[in-house]
């Protein structure tokens, strides 16, 4: 009998307990021993490894967070951490390894492969988007959709008070949460790390919108462009609207997965475990053009350039 386990690693994203669910479910179907991990990779390396049965994942298809927790573990990059890590694993019997979690999981699910040949499966979630080989990671629909939340709520009292906003979004370097923010928010602007912002164009188009008649500016700003009250006092120079900062912070990761995250979720999962049964490792699962692939875990970093410059040009055109 395959005997797999499941961990969830890096910062959490909703709809990993969908995927744990979907796992579990799809490798118990198949008569497969499942197992869970806690703490992602620091579980592995302290033995935080216990069976994990229908009922631990039941009712958690609509829950935020994860319930094998999650964490960061800087040491994984040292192959002996890694190797102690393989050893707790194979200690149990198990051969297959469902990693849940973004880039630095994926690197850490490869060197697995690799150094161990244990079959790891990579399910890329994060609310970041930043992972090459899927169109979307799971988490990021949900954490769009509260930022689209944010927006018009501060819309309405920036309304009312005549005042500029610059949102800070989650993102680390990929600008994808601020630039379709932007566009689904109606944004007046969008500064994203992957292209050169300038505050003399944000000020340029607050000065129209302002001569217009417009009585708001909603600015998103990702975290990976730099200091955002940096950017507050540079544009306070340029402009005289009354600016105010709100960074959205881990609000942005927590709450019910949308349906587009689940279903994501589902259909990552259960093709994570048919890798598993083909005796496969060592890859990522992915959803591009409405179809489920498959590539190399390398693939989520070696080919990752997401940036829309086409995107990234109508949220500009319709921030006037
Ligand atoms: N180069 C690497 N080699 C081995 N393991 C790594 C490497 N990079 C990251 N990891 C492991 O993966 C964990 C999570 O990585 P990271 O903090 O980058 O989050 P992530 O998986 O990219 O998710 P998110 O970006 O959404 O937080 C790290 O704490 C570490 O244990
Ligand atoms: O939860 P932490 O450790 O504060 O990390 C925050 C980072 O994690 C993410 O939420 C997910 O990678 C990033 O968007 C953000 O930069
Ligand atoms: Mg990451």
């Amino acid at each position: 009998m395959k005997k797999i386990a499941i961990l969830t690693s890096g910062g959490d994203s909703q709809g990993m307990n969908t995927a744990i669910r979907a796992v579990t479910k799809a490798a118990i179907n198949k008569g497969m021993e499942v197992y869970g991990i806690r703490r992602g990779y620091k579980g592995m390396l302290e033995d935080q490894i216990f069976p994990l049965t229908l009922l631990d994942v039941s009712g958690i298809a609509d829950k935020g967070g994860t319930i094998l927790l999650s964490a960061r573990l800087p040491e994984f990059k040292d192959p002996e951490v890694r190797a102690k890590a393989a050893a707790n694993l194979k200690k149990y019997g198990i051969d297959g390894l469902v990693v849940i979690g973004g880039d630095g999981s994926f690197h850490g699910a490869h060197y697995l492969y690799e150094e161990h040949g244990i079959k790891t499966i990579g399910i890329p979630g994060t609310i970041d988007n930043d992972v090459a080989g899927t169109d979307y990671t799971v988490g990021y629909d949900t954490a769009l959709n509260i930022i689209l939340d944010a927006i018009s709520k501060l819309k309405d009292t920036a309304t009312s008070h005549e005042r500029t906003y610059l949102v800070e979004v989650m993102g680390r370097n990929c600008g994808d949460l601020a630039l379709y923010a932007a566009i689904a928010g109606g944004a007046s602007g969008v500064m994203i790390p992957e292209t050169e912002s300038s505050i003399d164009n944000i000020a340029d188009v607050i000065r129209k919108r302002r001569a217009e008649g417009k009585l708001y500016d909603i600015i998103v700003v990702a975290e990976g462009v730099g200091n955002v009250m940096q950017i507050k006092d540079e544009l306070a120079k340029k402009v005289d609207t009354s600016i105010r900062v709100t960074i959205l912070g881990h609000i942005q990761r927590g709450g019910a997965p949308t349906a587009f995250d689940r279903i994501l979720a589902t259909r990552l999962g259960v093709r994570a475990v048919e890798l598993i049964e083909e005796g496969k490792g060592g890859l990522m699962v992915g959803i591009q053009s409405e179809e489920v692939t498959t590539h190399k875990l390398s693939y989520a970093w070696e080919n990752y350039s997401k940036t829309s410059a086409s995107d990234y040009a109508i949220a500009n055109m319709l921030s006037l």
